[in-house]
């Protein structure tokens, strides 16, 4: 399939969520955010002082995430992660659902715990759905959440459970109808892959192989 010119470096958010990331490790994502020009780098809370350090000045924004991977600690600890991570130079959060309460319909429990979070910090909130777990309706029932909330993005995956799909995006797309973006994230492994997701609807693509999507768009434009 021949595929539109999209530039997807500005829509990368460049992951290293590794739990054995090192201090190394965010310098050299640090410096190919800054080369490729992507949207952010996104990093454990730990991270982000540092990155926010080496990515000052530049166009690239400092991510970090929020009660990652499982999305099951306490809403009060979310929110400390959250004012804490802004504190260091975070401006975007990644924030875990608490899967347990969309499973047994508590939406309260999840408005309670993404609504602080977007109205404190005042910072751009995507919510994590890890929609590999979920059926269709706690996906819809989720996204209605989030929007009401005042998150700025759904985003599918942590990359723990498996990954983005293009009918994930595009269900997600299609119910939400441009009130929120939509980040695709986890497993994202070839340059056909991404720009099937932007196609699809994605606003947004997190993954940990940036620099390798585009080497292979700069292969395929050769030949
Ligand atoms: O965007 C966040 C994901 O953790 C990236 O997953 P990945 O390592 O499969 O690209």
């Amino acid at each position: 399939m021949d595929y539109p010119d999209i530039d997807i470096a500005p829509l990368i958010d460049h992951a290293l969520l590794s739990p054995t990331a090192t201090p190394e490790q965010v310098e050299k994502w640090c410096r190919e955010a800054d080369r490729f020009q992507f949207a952010t780098v996104c990093v454990y809370p730990v991270y982000v002082k540092l990155a926010a350090e080496l990515l000052h000045n530049k166009t690239p924004k400092v991510c970090t995430v929020i009660g990652f991977p499982s999305g099951a600690t306490t809403t009060a600890a979310k929110l400390y992660e959250a004012q804490e991570a802004v504190e260091n130079g975070a401006t975007e959060l990644d924030v875990v659902l608490h899967l347990g309460a969309l499973k047994t319909g508590n939406t309260d429990a999840i408005y309670r715990e993404i609504a602080p979070i977007c109205e404190e910090t005042g910072q751009t909130v995507k919510v994590i759905l890890e929609t590999t777990l979920l059926t269709d309706t706690e996906k819809q029932l989720a996204a209605e959440i989030c929007i009401d909330a005042g998150a700025q993005y759904l985003k599918t995956s942590t990359g723990w459970h498996g990954g983005a799909t293009v009918s994930d995006v595009k269900f997600l797309k299609d119910l939400t109808k441009g009130q929120i973006g939509i980040e695709a994230s986890g497993g994202i492994r070839t340059i056909e892959q991404a720009l099937d997701l932007v196609i699809a609807g994605a606003t947004r693509l997190g993954t940990s192989r940036g620099p390798e999507l585009l080497q292979q768009r700069e292969g395929k434009d050769k030949e």
